[in-house]
């Protein structure tokens, strides 16, 4: 018998549906939406959510206070100074070397950080600018904490807080990302327009290494994430939703059953893209280990318990698209494979 090939699959409608991202639409019954959350969690680790409470200006305040900073000149951007750690970063990702065609803000959540950042990023009106960002932080963390909410309670963990009291903390480490990808250059004489064919890195292959991201972008695609089979799935863009990405802190919270899910951007488009990202983490010194009804004595511990310092610490020393788990994995990979091994040969 001849196995279908994945191309003839994945045109049969089903199949389609089999491997599309999943919606989730907030205004369902409760006990059906945390089994949503749950199952997307599982299998892709990334899900869209519709009927959100976040309100359309506090979304459209942020887009155009980013549209006008990124369209000012290099030297004034730079002036909002770099982003080792906070600050304005160009095509630089991080401290290692990673690069991609792009550039952004990164902030801290903290209404005060933000209130000094605020006075070199917006110069001509810091207090609005932190109201504005205020605003966008406090109504994402209210999604945020809902999202954790069903999915404490569709893992049936007792106390439904748990996830949520995390990233809830006045300490939390938790921070907001603007990202500008540029079009691809058209200049009059010598525009080829076989560029557009080949894809650029925007943002490489990465996990996020907090407990959720949340993200909403202008209507220019280019985000990516890869399956747990491997193949990368494009993410329609969508203004009015927001896509949730599990990160490296829930996979360890729930013992492994949550994946964080690898994703990248690439860029083709003549028009810029503009995507802003909620990295919902704990406070620094918050130990992290899974959750306590995620382990039982046939399900025990996969991961050394770690603070979210360490874990910052372990991930800022390596490459965007290194795997940063395994070294706090209780059996490395290497080790788990020998015994497995060992097992089929006796
Ligand atoms: C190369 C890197 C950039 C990054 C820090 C890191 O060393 C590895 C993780 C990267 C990432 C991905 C999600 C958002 C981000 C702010 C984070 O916390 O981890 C970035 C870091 C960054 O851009 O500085
Ligand atoms: O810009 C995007 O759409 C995603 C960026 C991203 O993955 C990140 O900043 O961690
Ligand atoms: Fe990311």
């Amino acid at each position: 018998m001849v196995a279908p090939s994945p191309t003839s699959m994945m045109l049969r409608t089903k199949k389609t549906k089999a491997v599309g991202i999943p919606t989730i639409d907030l205004s369902m019954e409760r006990s059906q939406l945390s089994e949503l959350v749950v199952k997307a969690c599982e299998e892709y680790g990334f899900f869209k959510v519709v009927n959100h409470c976040v309100p359309k200006e506090v979304i459209s305040r942020l887009e155009e206070e980013g549209t006008e900073f990124f369209s000012k000149t290099s030297f004034e951007k730079h002036q909002a100074g770099t982003s080792t750690p906070f600050g304005y970063g160009c095509k630089n990702i991080g401290p290692n070397g990673d690069m991609g065609d792009l550039e952004y803000l990164l902030l801290h959540t903290n209404p005060n950080s933000i209130s000094e950042r605020s006075k070199t990023i917006a110069k001509d009106h810091p207090i609005k600018f932190s109201c504005i960002i205020n605003d966008y932080v406090e109504a994402v963390k209210e999604l945020t904490c809902e999202i954790l909410e069903l999915a404490a309670e569709g893992l049936w963990v007792p106390d439904k807080s748990s996830l949520s009291n995390i990233i809830q903390d006045v300490h939390s480490d938790s921070l907001l990302r603007i990202n500008h990808y540029p079009p691809v250059k058209k200049s009059n004489d010598n525009w080829d327009p076989s560029k557009l064919q080949n894809n650029t890195i925007g943002f490489g292959e990465h996990s996020d290494p907090q407990i959720l991201t949340i993200l909403r972008s202008n209507n220019v695609g280019g985000l990516q994430i890869s399956t747990q089979h491997g193949l990368w799935l494009p993410v329609p863009p969508d203004p009015n939703e927001f896509y949730v990405m599990v990160g490296d802190a829930l996979q360890v919270l729930t013992n492994g059953r949550f994946v964080s899910v690898r994703h990248r951007v690439l860029t083709n488009t003549t028009k810029p893209r503009m995507s802003m990202m909620y990295f919902a983490a704990p406070p620094l010194n918050w130990w992290i280990s899974p959750l306590s009804k995620m382990v039982t004595a046939h399900n025990p511990s996969l991961y050394k318990p770690f603070t979210w310092a360490q874990y910052k610490q372990a991930a800022y020393a390596l490459r965007l698209g290194d795997t940063r788990l395994d070294q706090f994995m209780r059996i490395q990979k290497q080790e788990a494979s020998n015994i497995e091994n060992a097992s089929h040969s006796t």
